[in-house]
């Protein structure tokens, strides 16, 4: 029995056209259609550049927010890592789906529209590794994780098909004399002209574009918070490329912080968000002299080989030089923490800017600070520190 057959059976309660597509698109010839409709729009630098006033805006929102939450020390909520879920998903939805969410305002609840959306992607990435590799007993009757599952995507393809026929309706108006005046779902909207590739590049962007995007930043504000001579580091280059913080951000000061670009890379490579990559080898290979017949999974640790003294000269020593020098010993391939090849992270210039953006505006005029024991790294599903992230933010002196 296929897809089709499990849609004819439960088509009232789940929308299953859009849910097999994507499990359907997730491998193959599918996914290459799909990805060769998207990349793109998604990795060209200028679309990227539009987006650096839109996501100033949300992570001023964001620290706006984190003023009023701190305590008269400085203490930041425990559950500040919640927060910064809040803060990616803003991101997230300003770029896919043209819209300001509302999840910085100060009323979230726990059952509002924002907070439901979090807990959802963070449901969906957990299980869809389930639904794949485990036993796909979903394929021939919908079992109670498939049917949750589908329920959740329904939340999602609502929401996203809520946002896109409102972008769909404005496009009618718009005047559009050149790319340049759209936006990257309009791009996706017109140059496809089917409104659900629009709505699987959303949800695409949005499941995996949460999490992965919120762990990282608890990793890197937690390492900025453990080594503070690195961070001072940081927040003089920003001071010096910033010197007026009310002049808005533009790409070319982001790319003169070398330091800090530097310093996220060696949070990476130490601890890597994703500890690696698997591809199933669809022909047999030769790799490293070694024969892979067709069907064997590889795995790329990146996590392993970004500590291993082979590749990187000293690696337990948190470095962020290294990036900046050219003769230090450092494999060009050791610490890949976006993934490499054809299916390299779609959303890599889009979490980079996030992450520039945010330390940009946080560190020019905060510092963070860590007081409690220090926090053991674990893989949940990503790699992050395991614990609440109980930062201090402190102004600093101007
Ligand atoms: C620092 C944060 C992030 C990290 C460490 C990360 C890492 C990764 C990795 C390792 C992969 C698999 C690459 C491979 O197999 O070679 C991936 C895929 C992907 N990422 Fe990211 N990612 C991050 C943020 C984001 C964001 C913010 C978005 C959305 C805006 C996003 C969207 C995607 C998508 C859609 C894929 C699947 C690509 C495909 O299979 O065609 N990621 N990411």
């Amino acid at each position: 029995m296929t897809l089709d057959a499990i849609r004819i059976k439960t088509d009232e309660i789940v929308d299953f056209d859009i849910v097999s597509k994507m499990l359907d698109l997730s491998h193959g010839e599918k996914w290459r259609q799909f990805r060769s409709k998207v990349q793109r729009p998604i990795l060209q630098p200028q679309t990227v550049k539009k987006y650096v006033t839109p996501i100033e805006l949300v992570t001023e929102d964001f620290i706006r927010y984190m003023e009023n939450a701190r305590d008269d020390n400085g203490d930041l909520p425990h559950e500040f890592d919640n927060d910064i879920h809040r803060w990616s998903l803003e991101c997230i939805g300003r770029v896919a789906l043209d819209t300001r969410l509302g999840c910085l305002s100060p009323n979230v609840t726990s059952d509002s529209e924002p907070q439901r959306i979090i807990d959802a992607a963070k449901y969906a990435l957990r299980n869809v590794a389930v639904l794949e590799l485990k036993a796909p007993y979903w394929r021939y009757i919908p079992t109670p994780l498939w049917t949750k599952y589908v329920n959740n995507m329904n939340f999602f393809v609502e929401l996203c098909s809520r946002y896109i026929n409102e972008a769909l309706e404005r496009l009618k108006s718009k005047k559009v004399t050149s790319e340049n005046d759209l936006s990257l779902l309009e791009r996706v909207l017109q140059s496809e002209g089917d409104p659900k590739i629009a709505t699987i590049m959303a949800l695409d962007l949005i499941l995996v574009g949460i999490d992965t995007i919120s762990m990282a930043v608890c990793s890197i504000l937690y390492q900025a918070a453990t080594r503070l001579k690195q961070q001072d580091k940081m927040a003089e280059e920003i001071r010096r490329v910033l010197p007026d913080p009310s002049k808005p951000l533009t790409y070319a000061d982001l790319d003169k912080l070398h330091y800090t670009k530097a310093f996220v890379r060696e949070v990476f490579r130490m601890y890597s968000t994703v500890i690696g990559n698997g591809r199933t080898l669809q022909e047999d290979d030769i790799i490293c002299g070694y024969h892979i017949p067709k069907g064997v999974q590889v795995v790329f640790p990146t996590i392993v080989t970004g500590n291993m003294e082979q590749f990187v000269s000293n690696p337990e020593e948190f470095r962020p030089e290294r990036w900046l020098e050219s003769d230090g010993r450092l494999h060009s391939f050791a610490s890949l923490p976006y993934g490499f090849g054809a299916r390299i992270c779609l959303g890599r210039r889009f979490a980079d800017l996030e992450i520039q953006v945010l330390l940009a505006k946080l560190l020019r005029r905060y510092r963070l600070e860590y007081h409690h024991e220090p926090l053991e790294y674990a893989v949940t599903f990503m790699y992050a520190p395991d614990g609440p992230l109980r930062l201090r933010m402190l102004e600093r002196p101007t």
